[in-house]
């Protein structure tokens, strides 16, 4: 049994991320979904809570084969240290994904199998362009699974965003 762990902030969680964790679910028979910034929310660069995180994330994923658990890792201010952190939020992971440089390297020097994967469709797959057609009213909805769209739609999350938006003049 290989159990797999991929990190990310999924502000929203959108197809790319998806089509990622398909091609992950090649390898393990499990996948833990890291909530990375769990303790953030409210801003234009990380707009949902870890529980709203939670919610499209376990919605997107409830007819896929693969056992997932999607667990919330809030920011550490050392670096150094993050790696133990995960690990003592995380159900044990034998493999971990992710395309991002600051967490490769802290994986590696951990010691732990860390693994890419080519990036999706990543002109429109991203996202900063997803909030960006939030905020401006743009169809966002083609980039994120119909789940996602439906907890967006649930929690109100178009009228924050446009809100913090608004009130943000540091934007993204
Ligand atoms: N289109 C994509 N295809 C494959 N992997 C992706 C894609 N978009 C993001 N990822 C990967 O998923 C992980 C989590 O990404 P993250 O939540 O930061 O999304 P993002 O689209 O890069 O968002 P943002 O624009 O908010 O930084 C990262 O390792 C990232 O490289
Ligand atoms: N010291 C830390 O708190 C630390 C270090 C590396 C990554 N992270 C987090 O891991 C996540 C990585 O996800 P992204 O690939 O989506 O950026 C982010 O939430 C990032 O803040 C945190």
């Amino acid at each position: 049994m290989t159990r797999g762990f991929y990190i990310g902030r999924f502000q929203p969680f959108h197809n790319g991320h998806y089509n990622m964790v398909e091609r992950i679910a090649a390898d393990v028979d499990e996948l833990v979904l890291g909530i990375g910034s769990a303790d953030h929310s409210h801003t234009v660069r990380n707009p949902f809570t870890a529980g709203e995180r939670i919610m499209m994330i376990t919605k997107s994923l409830v007819d896929t084969d693969l056992v997932t658990y999607a667990v919330p890792i809030e920011d550490l201010d050392r670096n150094s240290v993050w790696v133990s952190h995960v690990q003592s939020m995380s159900p044990d992971f034998d493999v971990a994904y992710s395309n991002n440089p600051l967490v490769i390297q802290l994986f590696r020097e951990a010691g732990i199998d860390i693994r890419q994967s080519p990036m999706f469709n990543r002109d429109v797959l991203e996202g900063s362009e997803v909030r960006e057609r939030m905020i401006n009213d743009g169809d966002w909805e083609a980039l994120v699974p119909e789940a996602v769209a439906e907890v967006v739609d649930e929690t109100n999350g178009l009228e924050r965003i446009q809100m913090v938006s608004d009130s943000d003049s540091n934007g993204e």
